[in-house]
């Protein structure tokens, strides 16, 4: 998939490829994640153990806010695929601009839930994926590095919901106009599920934990990120996440083309 070429970004079979790759991602990330104890200092607002000069918020919201000012001016931002989490604080690239073609509708940027993400990550996702509940005060460096690249690897894919959107629309756009006119949520979101492609995600999903999941250091009672837990949180989570940005994105989807 390249997102120079509009052609291949809205073709289906590509957008699945891409999170099918997305997976590998998404689990080594949990495996680095898996490594380190719950440590719930690191998102704790305010934590009198940690103290932020001139800042409001979690260690993780410090650390998260200054890598997406480094890294907005990196351009990463830019890329249609990328969502940020401070979307108001992000600074303006230091390298010149990368002309892509427009490919989403022009309201794509403003449908964002990584707020959501973060809170379901920290709240439901750490609990089941670190090595156990506890404190270790001289991994928060670790920890907070390690959160970024899985709430970033989740963002990217939930958020790529718009794509799979604007592909299925393009494929059928008779169909979703009806829908989306009738401000039928329901039919919206059975004609965006299909049932087989998310059976066949999760037996994928079970097969990489039971390969990639292994850590022979592990102690009895620590915990490792097995096939249920991954399958868990695709099953309710993941999917469930990215069909919403789905639906958000195709109720719009008539403004922006009559
Ligand atoms: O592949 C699709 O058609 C998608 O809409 C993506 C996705 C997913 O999140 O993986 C979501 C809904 C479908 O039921 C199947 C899979």
């Amino acid at each position: 998939m390249n997102f120079k070429e509009a052609d291949t970004v809205l073709d289906l079979k590509n957008i699945r490829d891409e999170l099918v790759r997305m997976e590998d991602t998404i689990i080594f990330n949990f495996i680095e994640r898996s490594h380190f104890p719950s440590c719930p200092v690191v998102y704790a607002k305010d934590h009198p153990g940690l103290p932020l000069p001139n800042f409001d918020g979690s260690f993780l919201d410090w650390a998260l806010l200054h890598m997406e000012k480094v890294q907005s001016q990196l351009r990463r931002f830019e890329s249609p695929d990328e969502t940020p989490f401070f979307p108001e604080e992000i600074l303006k690239p230091i390298l010149p601009n990368i002309n892509y073609p427009q490919v989403l509708a022009s309201y794509a940027q403003q449908i964002n839930y990584n707020a959501k993400i973060k809170h379901i990550y920290e709240e439901e996702i750490v609990p089941l994926i670190s090595k156990y509940e506890g404190d270790q005060s001289e991994n928060y460096g670790s920890i907070a590095t390690t959160d970024i690249a899985c709430l970033q690897s989740l963002s990217r894919r939930i958020h790529f919901g718009k794509f799979v959107a604007e592909a299925k629309y393009q494929n059928d756009k008779e169909l979703y106009r009806k829908l989306i006119r009738n401000k039928d949520v329901n039919g919206i979101m059975q004609n965006i599920t299909n049932a087989a492609v998310e059976e066949k995600i999760l037996e994928r999903l079970t097969t990489k934990a039971d390969v990639y999941g292994v850590d022979p250091t592990n102690k009895e009672g620590d915990r490792r990120i097995t096939p249920e837990y991954l399958v868990k949180i695709y099953k309710e989570i993941v999917i469930p996440l990215t069909k919403e940005v789905e639906v958000e994105y195709l109720l719009r989807r008539l403004g922006d083309d009559a």
